[in-house]
């Protein structure tokens, strides 16, 4: 036994065995990367606590990959989104964060602490390299996603802040004012964005928090939102879930399995039309709103309304001209006085994609709940998040059209607004991996978003 293991001061004795552990833990480590990096559940493992295996929820997705993960990855239950001001206007300062980024998103997805040592060892005079609320949580199927918002390519003066305002995308325009917007400032845009979603709402805290602190004398945080109970489902293996309005939200979103509807209406194709957005080729555009829902007043609405609304029954979640939950609706059935069954100022007959040129979405959006207003009202609603090819095409128009003509409207209202551009994902294998066999970035190795700043 060592000086310090028999040391009287408790801490002493504690560090001491924390640090034989992780020496004794070191090989342990590299198979938990490994196994992890195969999609297999880990215990969140550090320096000082080696991986075990734990059940299902234990879940890993890999970080790397032609795309990132957190688009078409089976919807998590829990949200945490933060956008971020960038706050250093050097540009090799943005890059270094972007590649300390990489390097903790790639560790705690796996389950691995932020940093090499974790949160209850290393230097014992500085702070630990983890926060360490999530030190013995499985993973929980976390992903964590990056975006950039055009003010990171222009300032609100249209100057140039980092070089990069010839890479800026057509796609990533400034978004127009919707009829009935009701934006805050301090809940919409952001120079950056870090998705984190997973089964667990301390595991994606965790991840947000670490990177957040990553960022300190780069970036500091613009908002933030915690979500729960998904609002859609991205893969048929999901069963649908309900809305705060109590409505199955998410039967006709794009899922995974359609693999040809995704690479449509989802990734951004090689060879397109607009030479500055060459680096996005297998990207994405994240739109996020914000969306109150006036819970009490919907409350008060009778259930036949509440349906024609919506234009599918409350139960079944089936479309109101027939059949069951997925049941394509037929817009051309009618009732008494040639009445429409599916209404003409109904959400889902307004949102099809025969309204819409055949545009489709994926839908990855959240319930929320953020307290009560003066009135003692629920400051509840849904936070929609969307991934589309293009927001020109695939959100603006539907967007405008839903402001204007959806009876849904009269019980919502936009508080918040966000659009991202979404990079391809680090390439499967290219992040250096460390002696510890933990994924390292160095100034040479890929990290998110890299094809920006090439
Ligand atoms: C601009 C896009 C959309 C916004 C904003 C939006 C907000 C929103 N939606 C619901 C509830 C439901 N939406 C449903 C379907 C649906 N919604 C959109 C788009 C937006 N929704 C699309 C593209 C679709 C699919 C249309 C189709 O292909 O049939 C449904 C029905 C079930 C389902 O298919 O998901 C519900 C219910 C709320 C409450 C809301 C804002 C708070
Ligand atoms: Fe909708």
């Amino acid at each position: 036994m060592t000086e310090a293991e028999q040391s009287p001061d408790p801490r002493q004795r504690e560090r001491a065995g924390l640090s034989r552990r992780a020496l004794l833990g070191g090989g342990l480590l590299g198979a938990a990367a490994v196994g992890a990096a195969a999609g297999f559940g880990t215990a969140r493992a550090t320096a000082a606590e080696p991986a075990v295996a734990t059940d299902a929820a234990a879940g890993t997705f890999p970080f790397t990959g032609e795309h990132q993960a957190g688009i078409v990855t089976p919807a998590q239950d829990r949200l945490y989104i933060a956008a971020f001001d960038v706050t250093t206007d050097d540009r090799d300062d943005l890059v270094a964060l972007l590649q300390r980024w990489t390097t903790i998103a790639a560790r705690v997805t796996q389950g691995l602490s932020a940093g090499p040592f974790g949160p209850a060892a290393g230097p014992y005079d500085a702070p630990p390299d983890d926060t360490g609320e999530a030190l013995d949580l499985p993973p929980a199927g976390l992903t964590v996603t990056f975006g950039f918002g055009r003010s990171l390519f222009v300032d609100a003066d249209g100057r140039d802040r980092f070089g990069l305002a010839d890479r800026l995308p057509d796609a990533l325009l400034e978004l127009p004012h919707f009829p009935a917007d009701n934006l805050d400032p301090a809940r919409s845009d952001g120079d950056l964005v870090v998705q984190a979603c997973a089964d667990d709402p301390q595991v994606a805290v965790h991840a947000i928090r670490n990177l957040s602190r990553a960022a300190f004398g780069a970036a500091t945080i613009r908002w933030t939102q915690l979500g729960y109970g998904r609002t859609s489902s991205t893969s048929t293996a999901q069963r649908t879930p309900r809305n705060l309005f109590g409505f199955k939200d998410g039967t006709a979103n794009l899922k995974v399995e359609e693999t040809a509807a995704v690479d449509e209406h989802v990734w951004v194709p090689a060879g397109q039309d607009d030479p500055k957005a060459t680096w996005m080729t297998g990207g994405s555009y994240l739109v996020a709103r914000r969306i109150r829902m006036q819970i009490e007043t919907w409350d008060r609405t009778s259930l036949r309304e509440q349906e024609a609304l919506v234009g599918r029954t409350k139960g079944e979640g089936a479309p109101l001209s027939g059949g069951t939950e997925h049941t394509e609706p037929d817009f051309t059935v009618t009732g008494r006085d040639d009445v429409p069954l599916v209404a003409l100022n109904s959400h889902v007959r307004l949102a099809h994609p025969t309204q819409n040129d055949g545009v489709r979405m994926l839908r990855r959006g959240y319930n929320f709940t953020d307290g009560n207003d003066a009135l003692g009202r629920l400051d509840a609603g849904l936070f929609f998040i969307a991934f589309v090819v293009d927001p020109r095409t695939h959100f603006v128009p539907m967007q405008n059209r839903l402001s204007r003509d959806d009876g849904l409207m009269e019980y919502l209202q936009h508080t918040g607004s966000g659009l991202f551009a979404v990079p391809p994902g680090v390439p499967e294998g290219s992040l250096v991996v460390g002696s510890d066999g933990t994924p390292i970035t160095t100034g040479s190795s890929p990290f998110v978003g890299q094809a920006l700043f090439a």
